[in-house]
């Protein structure tokens, strides 16, 4: 025999009844004897509280709600019941209305509610829904009758929450299903003293008598069947990659209830699970699934952690103070008041210093708290022994809950890294000895993103999400959105990554979406319905977001995203781009992003800011980090300057080259960054910085190559006609190189005494940069350990694929270094 408890939603109208009835149907056709609890439909009780209230005070709209509650019951039994039956059952029902409304009207009268009254309003609802459940079973075959628990479930008269005598009460269950075959529909949560006066259950009624029941009749197994999938590993209205457990321990269901998750409330289930009974929560909208087993075992041993649950408003409170060093009683003294008080603390944690305890509550109980701990230190205040007492409000608690994180090293390790790498501080911690759950107290602006990082972390470690925000999608952003759309299929299925654009913007539009763009869509196409665009808002509104495991890609040219790269790694969000603006600007502006990335324990990554994707800055921090000591740099840093210097050869003009090399993809949005030599100027200053040398932009000293007409041009149009006019003077250097046997470059250097330049150099055939080829970049560091035979890096250093590939490369790095 099974025990099946239906809660108030599973019963809240003909259509779900109708379901309910299909299910039991099944279990009578199937030959399986089962045992029926019922709750009221659902918002009935809580209207007949309501009715009542309104009764005794004496408000006569009470006998509009009691139409209400009358309305609800006959429309069901109307939808339900067929014709020629429905008088029956509708005068059953009349007559139970008519008792409440006489009691209403005794309430009314008498301008009193007590408990006593309020114990027997409430038995109506389930009452009412027993009988109707009972009658449609009748009516489509089933053998089926109300059982009134008032008939078997005995307690004492402590109204509101009575206390069950089981003795009497198990053995009037036995008789009773001894003496009958018929399905019992019985009313949940109510009972009956033993004068024969209403009493109810208390808090979860309903699966309380579903447990007396079951442990009565010694079943093999209580259904409890509510309108979700099982028990699930968090909320999944917080994280929708949220699925049901198979099975988990009494012990774990009484954790993930005390912190939240509100599908069962294990303390009711008691009867039961001193018997050993199994539970199971069931789907009434989903029958074919087969639900969370509860058990004395908590099963799934290779999973450490079973659920988490959260707590989304509570607040936090500390007594600190010298005074309750080594002072016996200050513990009792504080719970002892707290509890006299009716305060009920969620969380406590004291640290073995013992200068501080802190709890939580519900920040309804916060004021009281505070008042209550006044008038208890009262002396010790007055004193100055004990400190003012400490309110901190919007907070929440998170707690990951599951036996099997018993004596298993790491896992709260892995929980603080994950909550630390998404820039979320707790504020409080506790574990109990039982080792069965380790709570945080956080902010409460932070719970969304730190239930899915932890979820992820815990539960999708086949599968990780990292969450991209993309601003700039012209060449370099535009080529980098296609190579993650090529790749993303291989990362999907081969990495167990998936790369989700949740903003992107070019200097027009700019969209945002929590779940992700479908990024087979053409960059246009994404961008279609997008608002005004802004940098700053852009910024404001991803940090607002507050989604885990965020990058901000920054594919701009300009320095309006720049300024606020600060505030976006202080936001804990790492950032990868290839604009070189943040790291050649002021040393200030430099040194503030290192340690904001520093100080939040996020990645400020900007490879493609040196030789695109060659690898240039990451080898020159290997050297420093592993004590190394940077000579000297010499190198052929832009793809531009290169390739036009390797191509020009006789009978060419260079504005026309220079035309070529911007088509290519080599040159900066504005040629004359790359002519002019600034953008040479900050990839050496870039390189100093990082080799330790701390320079200004203006110690970096650059020869001029281009005519000051080029640079005045208003345009980049007018420039290339500018750039014309100078053909001549590029001509003219080119054939006196020749002449010598020469090539001309640009050189950009840090010298033994940390001097950076940039100079037109003629080198000659036996340099290495002499035979450079296309955009070919070359960097030579001579360095302590690389003395006689300088580390040289060389290849193409410029261009869309291979710059965005190189910031495609640090997207993943930033993805894997936050959700390993
Ligand atoms: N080319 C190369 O080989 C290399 C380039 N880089 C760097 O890559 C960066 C991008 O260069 P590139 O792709 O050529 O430049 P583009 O001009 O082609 O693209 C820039 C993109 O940024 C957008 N944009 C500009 N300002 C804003 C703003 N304020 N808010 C939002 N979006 C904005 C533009 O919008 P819209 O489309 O509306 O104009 C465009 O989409 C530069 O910093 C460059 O130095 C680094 C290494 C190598
Ligand atoms: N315009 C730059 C691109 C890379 O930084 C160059 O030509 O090197
Ligand atoms: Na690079």
């Amino acid at each position: 025999m099974k025990v099946l408890k239906f809660g108030g939603t599973s019963v809240g109208s003909a259509k779900n009844i109708q379901q309910v009835a299909s299910i039991l149907s099944d279990y009578q056709q199937n030959g399986q004897r089962v045992a029926v609890v019922v709750s009221a439909m659902s918002g009935i009780t809580n209207k007949l509280i309501e009715v009542g209230e309104r009764a005794a005070s004496g408000d006569e709209t009470y006998k509009s709600l009691l139409k209400d509650i009358e309305s609800t019951h006959l429309t069901c039994i109307r939808e339900l019941i067929e014709v020629r039956r429905q008088s029956k059952t509708i005068a059953f029902v009349k007559l139970l209305l008519n008792d409440l409304e006489d009691i209403l009207r005794g309430i009314f009268l008498l301008k009193e509610l007590s408990l006593r009254s309020l114990d027997i309003l409430q038995s109506f609802g389930e009452r009412l829904s027993s009988f109707i459940i009972a009658e449609y079973l009748t009516q489509i075959g089933v053998e089926a009758e109300q059982l009134d628990a008032r008939k078997v479930v005995r307690t004492n008269a402590v109204f509101g929450g009575a206390k069950v005598d089981f003795v009497t009460t198990n053995s009037a269950i036995t008789k009773h299903f001894g003496e009958t075959d018929k399905m019992q529909i019985v009313t949940g949560f109510v009972a009956s003293s033993e004068s024969g006066e209403t009493t109810t259950l208390g808090r979860g009624g309903s699966d309380y008598s579903a447990a007396i029941f079951g442990a009565a009749l010694n079943v093999k197994e209580i259904e409890i069947w509510t309108d979700v999938d099982g028990v699930m590993t968090t909320d999944p209205r917080v994280v929708p990659t949220a699925f049901s457990l198979q099975q988990l321990s009494y012990e774990e269901a009484m954790e993930m209830s005390h912190f939240g998750a509100k599908v069962i409330y294990p303390p009711t289930l008691q009867p039961a699970i001193k018997k050993n009974i199994p539970l199971r929560i069931r789907n009434t909208f989903n029958p074919s699934f087969p639900g969370t087993l509860v058990t004395s075992t908590s099963g799934q041993e290779d999973w450490p952690v079973k659920g988490i649950s959260s707590i989304k408003d509570i607040s936090l409170i500390t007594l600190s103070g010298s005074g309750l060093i080594g002072v016996p009683g200050v513990s009792s003294r504080l719970f002892g008041a707290l509890a006299r008080g009716g305060v009920s603390m969620i969380l406590i944690t004291q640290a073995s210093s013992e200068h501080t305890i802190t709890f939580a509550v519900a920040p309804t109980d916060s004021i009281t708290s505070k008042k209550i701990i006044e008038e208890e230190f009262f002396n010790e205040m007055a004193s100055g022994k004990v400190n003012p007492v400490e309110v901190e409000d919007n907070l929440s608690i998170l707690a990951i809950i599951g036996e099997n994180m018993k004596e298993r090293p790491g896992v709260a390790a892995k929980l603080f890294s994950a909550l630390g790498k998404n820039g979320v501080s707790i504020a409080a911690i506790a574990q109990g000895s039982s080792e069965l759950n380790v709570s945080v107290v956080i902010e409460k602006k932070h719970l969304h993103k730190s239930l899915n990082a932890l979820h992820e972390i815990f539960f999708l470690s086949d599968m990780a999400e990292l969450n991209v925000f993309m601003l700039g999608l012209g060449l370099i952003g535009g080529t980098l959105l296609n190579q993650m759309r090529d790749q993303a299929e291989y990362l999907l299925t081969e990495r167990n990554l998936r790369l989700n654009v949740v903003g992107a913007a070019n200097s027009k539009k700019m969209v945002f979406s929590d779940k992700g763009f479908d990024i087979s869509l053409e960059k246009d196409a994404i961008l279609a319905d997008g608002e005004e665009s802004n940098a700053a808002l852009f910024v404001e509104k991803m940090i607002e977001m507050n989604l885990p495991n965020s990058v901000f890609v920054d594919c701009t040219p300009g320095e309006s995203a720049v300024k606020l790269y600060e505030k976006i790694l202080l936001s804990s969000i790492s950032i990868t781009t290839p604009n070189k603006i943040a790291n050649s600007s002021s040393l200030d502006y430099y040194l503030k992003c290192q340690a904001a990335a520093k100080r939040r324990g996020v990645k400020f990554l900007y490879e493609t800011n040196v030789g695109a994707g060659l690898p240039v800055i990451g080898p020159l921090q290997d050297l420093r980090r592993s004590g190394d000591k940077i000579i000297k740099i010499e190198g052929i840093l832009s793809g531009t300057l290169s390739y036009l210097f390797n191509t020009f050869a006789a009978g060419m003009k260079f504005s026309e080259l220079v035309k070529q090399a911007k088509e290519m993809g080599y040159t900066e949005p504005d040629p004359r960054d790359d002519l002019g030599g600034v953008d040479v100027a900050r990839k050496i200053l870039i390189l100093a910085r990082e080799a330790g040398y701390h320079l200004e932009p203006s110690d970096v000293t650059v020869d001029p190559i281009l005519p000051q007409a080029c640079l005045d041009a208003p345009t980049v149009d007018d420039f290339f006609v500018e750039l014309e006019n100078a053909n001549g003077l590029f001509e003219k250097k080119r054939a006196e190189a020749e002449l010598d046997g020469k090539a001309l470059r640009i050189v950009a250097t840090l010298d033994e005494e940390g001097k950076a330049t940039v100079a037109l150099e003629a080198v000659d055939s036996a340099h290495p940069f002499y035979g450079l080829v296309g955009s070919d970049n070359m960097v030579v560091f001579k360095s302590r350990r690389y003395f006689n035979e300088p580390l040289v890096i060389r290849g193409p250093g410029a261009g869309a694929e291979v710059t965005a590939a190189g910031v495609f490369a640090e997207i993943i790095t930033i993805g894997n270094f936050l959700i390993n």
